[in-house]
């Protein structure tokens, strides 16, 4: 392959509205999963191009992740110290200061600037193409790129050159190979009388804000809520959480009572079971109410009225202006995939399946790290399947499925743990992490399972953590196969505890063997040894 093909060969004049190029292999969506797959597929002399349509880095960096926990990290700083004794004298005046926290956060967002991001594109020679794009037909796709034109015939793009108005204004990039969405997902706003029309925040607004409002209304009861429940509260704002169900419901239950129990012992107003009904904003910078009802059904109505309110009621995939249906897809549903992470429903080109999709997209998990993974396994299988197969390249070692062929479970090219390792931090406090299936969704897939928990306030290494440390953890084991398939760790930076279940989970490794994992003295996971001595070992 040479370098002219890697760079993509191109056609068109400067002034006509369309200007086509080919790839190997076209990326939609530059978020942390596009990233990862572009990087993956390019690895056996693929050349790849990777559309964005606003930064590179997407959704995570700059609106989700890393904000929210910029956001949080000092109140959760703060909170263990002053739990520690000895400091309290030291720690007096010591407070979380809004603007500081605001301009700390601007900084991890390096203030929505995604220079850092692209040069890192550049770096592992993937070619990035500006602007908004749909699919056109089998391994088509066509950019709307208002501002931005087409890269120099040898692959450099020019941003002064592309900005001028005669560069093209649509770039139909075609793929030799295939084409992987990344697209992520937008949030949910429910049908509630008044709610557009209030101006609601959504995630982005709550982690983009430049001032902490007086009061905040949240409605939703999720990650989000409870997160950014937990950072306003910390910012000074008077919170109030309105949930139709219990607090983070694809947890154990036990996880949203102890999250449930530290925001109101954190002065947020939490209201569970609630039905919302009504919201009112009279003009733009006057107050909300939201009208509401203790519970389905209930005539009698509450209000509460707040500066902001925040809608957190989930996210749906987005595909509702991707050209989906151009290859026979519904537009606005997840787009389906195998775990090779190629897209089911959609009629396979002469070399096997060509569209691919991985991260918020697919429907499958909503989270950073399980979506890079999708994005590794999809990228490894295109750079298997169609790249040269150069040495020490670590797609390599390894065949993938033939085309329309099952994945080997836990191979290099299947995305096996999504389904029973998928992994979760929510960085409220304390947090609560979590791998595999809930004790309920355990019992649900048919497994035989019995649920080990325990006061972690009860291991030595919380003791000397400090004495107020509380949280629990649970394990779930398989009993008839003896493995851990599940855990659950609710605490101060339960987070950090998370990575060993993981290993067992995914590694199956039998109770009898467990035992010999020695868990240090005296550290929180000594909880380890707690499980299997209460399991009978
Ligand atoms: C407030 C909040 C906090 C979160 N915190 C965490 C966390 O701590 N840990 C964690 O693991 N997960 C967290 N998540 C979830 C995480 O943000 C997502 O799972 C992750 O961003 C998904 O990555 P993605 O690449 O699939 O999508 P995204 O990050 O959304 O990236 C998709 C990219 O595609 C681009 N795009 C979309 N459509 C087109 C198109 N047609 N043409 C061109 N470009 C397009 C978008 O502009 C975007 O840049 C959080 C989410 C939220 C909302
Ligand atoms: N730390 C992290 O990993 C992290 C942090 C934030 C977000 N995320 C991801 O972002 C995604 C979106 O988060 P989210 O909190 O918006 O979704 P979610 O699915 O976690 O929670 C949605 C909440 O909204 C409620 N809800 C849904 N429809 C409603 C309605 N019509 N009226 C009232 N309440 C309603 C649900 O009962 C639930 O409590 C999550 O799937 C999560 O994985 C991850």
């Amino acid at each position: 392959m040479t370098q002219r093909e890697q760079v993509g060969s191109q056609s068109g004049e400067q002034g006509s509205e369309q200007f086509e190029e080919t790839y190997d292999v076209v990326v939609v969506g530059g978020g942390p999963v596009g990233e990862n797959a572009a990087d993956r597929a390019g690895r056996t002399g693929l050349s790849v191009a990777l559309v964005e349509g606003e930064l590179v880095g997407g959704e995570c960096s700059y609106w989700a992740c890393m904000p929210s926990k910029a956001l949080l990290r000092p109140g959760a700083a703060l909170a263990a110290a002053a739990q520690v004794p000895g400091l309290q004298g030291t720690l007096q005046g010591v407070h979380v200061d809004a603007d500081a926290v605001l301009a700390w956060r601007d900084q991890v967002t390096s203030d929505w600037d995604d220079t850092g991001q692209v040069g890192w594109l550049e770096s592992a020679g993937i070619t990035l193409v500006r602007g908004h794009a749909r699919l056109a037909g089998e391994r088509l796709v066509r950019v709307e790129a208002p501002e931005v034109g087409a890269p120099s015939p040898d692959g450099v793009v020019d941003d002064a050159a592309t900005r001028s108005a005669d560069r093209a204004r649509t770039r139909l990039l075609r793929a030799r190979r295939a084409v992987v969405v990344a697209t992520g997902s937008v949030p949910v706003l429910p049908d509630v009388p008044g709610l557009a029309e209030a101006a609601p925040w959504s995630s982005r607004e709550a982690t983009g804000a430049d001032r902490a409002p007086a009061s905040l209304v949240i409605v939703g009861g999720g990650v989000v809520a409870t997160e950014m429940a937990t950072a306003y509260a910390d910012l000074g704002s008077h919170v109030t959480l309105l949930a139709r169900s219990g607090l983070l419901s694809a947890a154990e239950p036990f996880a949203g009572e102890l999250v449930g129990q530290a925001l109101r012992d954190a002065g947020v107003d939490v209201r569970l079971g609630v039905e919302v009904r009504r919201v009112d904003r009279a003009a733009p910078g006057e107050p909300v109410t939201v009208t509401f009802a203790a519970r389905e059904g209930e005539p009698r109505e509450e209000q509460v009225e707040a500066e902001e309110i925040l809608v957190a009621t989930g996210r749906v995939a987005r595909t509702s202006d991707l050209g989906v249906d151009a290859v026979g897809l519904e537009p606005g549903q997840p787009l389906a995939v195998d775990d090779t992470m190629a897209v089911l429903d959609v009629a396979a080109g002469s070399e096997g399946p060509w569209l691919f999709a991985c991260g918020d997209v697919t429907g499958r998990t909503q989270t950073t790290h399980q979506g890079k993974y999708q994005g590794r396994v999809a990228g490894d299988v295109i750079a298997a399947r169609f790249g040269d197969g150069r040495d020490g390249v670590p797609t390599a070692g390894e065949t993938p499925p033939a085309a329309g062929h099952e994945a080997r479970p836990w191979s290099r090219y299947a995305a096996t743990a999504d389904a029973v390792a998928a992994t979760q931090v929510v960085f409220t406090r304390p947090q609560v992490a979590w791998v595999g299936p809930t004790e309920r969704t355990a019992r649900e897939q048919g497994l035989h399972v019995r649920a080990v928990s325990y006061e972690l306030g009860d291991v030595a290494g919380a003791t000397v953590t400090s004495p107020g440390y509380a949280g629990r953890a649970q394990v779930l084991v398989d009993v008839e196969r003896r493995i851990v398939v599940g855990a659950t760790f609710v605490g101060p930076d339960a987070g950090e505890m998370l990575h060993a279940a993981t290993v067992a989970v995914v590694g199956q490794v039998p109770l009898e063997r467990l035992w010999h994992a020695v868990p240090a003295y005296p550290t929180v996971s000594e909880v380890w040894l707690r499980f299997l001595e209460s399991y009978g070992l």
